[in-house]
């Protein structure tokens, strides 16, 4: 079914939840409204640069956690106020992926959302704040949904890492999947964005399509075009299971 601007609220009204998308920036929103068939007018919010699809917004809340975190926060109370909440945030763009599980150009959902480096070095090791008694370091997304989600998409599911600075050496990516095991990405949003979806009680996934490597710096690597056709592609096959998602699903 082809939605217009401004069937959300309808939408919303007879029961399936509204979605936030949340890239970090634009080239990833565009990616993404792509498999929506484009921007429609009439967005929620042009301050925040949504652009409705009917049920479903896709923002760029700019690169990095914190960023990242208050945009969507932003974005997430304003459409509270309005009367129209979202019942679902979804993290999505570019990462690194680790080798040889992800490999570029694959697509990755996330069964955690970690945020790998917040905490402090000691000298036996990183510990994280929640070992260091402060908050949390992890989301977990609905299990369902996103099996439902990897499954339409075709992508791997694994752990997905928020960092603050992108893994340049191959020590870091093996001290990394060291303490995270299950980890196939890493990027620099997820935990803020999932933050954000927490603080509203509003549940999270994040969708990360492979650019690069984690590991040594080599930018002739990246296949930016690449992983921007592979988030079109996923999105593309998981819109039916998003349209028929609803919160009473969790
Ligand atoms: O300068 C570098 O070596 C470098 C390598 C990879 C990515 C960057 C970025 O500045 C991109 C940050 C942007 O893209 C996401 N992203 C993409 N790849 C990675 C990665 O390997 N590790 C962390 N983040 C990545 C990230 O979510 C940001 O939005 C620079």
């Amino acid at each position: 079914m082809e939605l217009q601007a401004g069937e959300g609220r309808v939408i919303a009204a007879a029961g399936l939840g509204r979605v936030l998308v949340a890239t970090a920036v634009p080239v990833e929103r565009d990616a993404v409204a792509k498999a929506f068939g484009g921007f429609s007018p009439g967005s929620d919010d042009e301050s925040l640069g949504a652009t409705a699809h009917g049920w479903t917004d896709v923002i760029a809340v700019g690169v990095g956690p914190a960023l990242a975190a208050a945009s969507t926060a932003s974005a997430l109370t304003a459409a509270a106020l309005r009367g129209t909440p979202y019942d679902l945030v979804v993290s999505a763009g570019i990462g690194g992926g680790f080798q040889p599980e992800a490999p570029v150009g694959a697509l990755v959902v996330a069964d955690e959302i970690v945020a790998a480096d917040l905490g402090a070095e000691t000298p036996d090791g990183f510990v994280s704040v929640t070992e260091l008694g402060f908050g949390t370091v992890r989301h977990q997304p609905p299990e369902d949904l996103l099996r439902r989600v990897a499954d339409a998409a075709g992508a791997r599911t694994g752990a997905v890492l928020t960092v603050s600075t992108v893994t340049g050496t191959a020590a870091r990516a093996t001290a990394l999947r060291e303490r995270h095991p299950t980890a196939l990405a890493e990027a620099m949003e997820g935990f803020g964005v999932a933050e954000a979806a927490g603080a509203h009680g509003v549940p999270v996934l994040e969708i990360r399509a492979v650019s690069n490597p984690v590991g040594p710096r080599d930018r002739a690597a990246w296949r930016i075009g690449d992983a921007l056709a592979a988030l079109t592609e996923g999105f593309g096959k998981l819109v039916p299971v998003l349209e028929s998602w609803n919160r009473h699903d969790q």
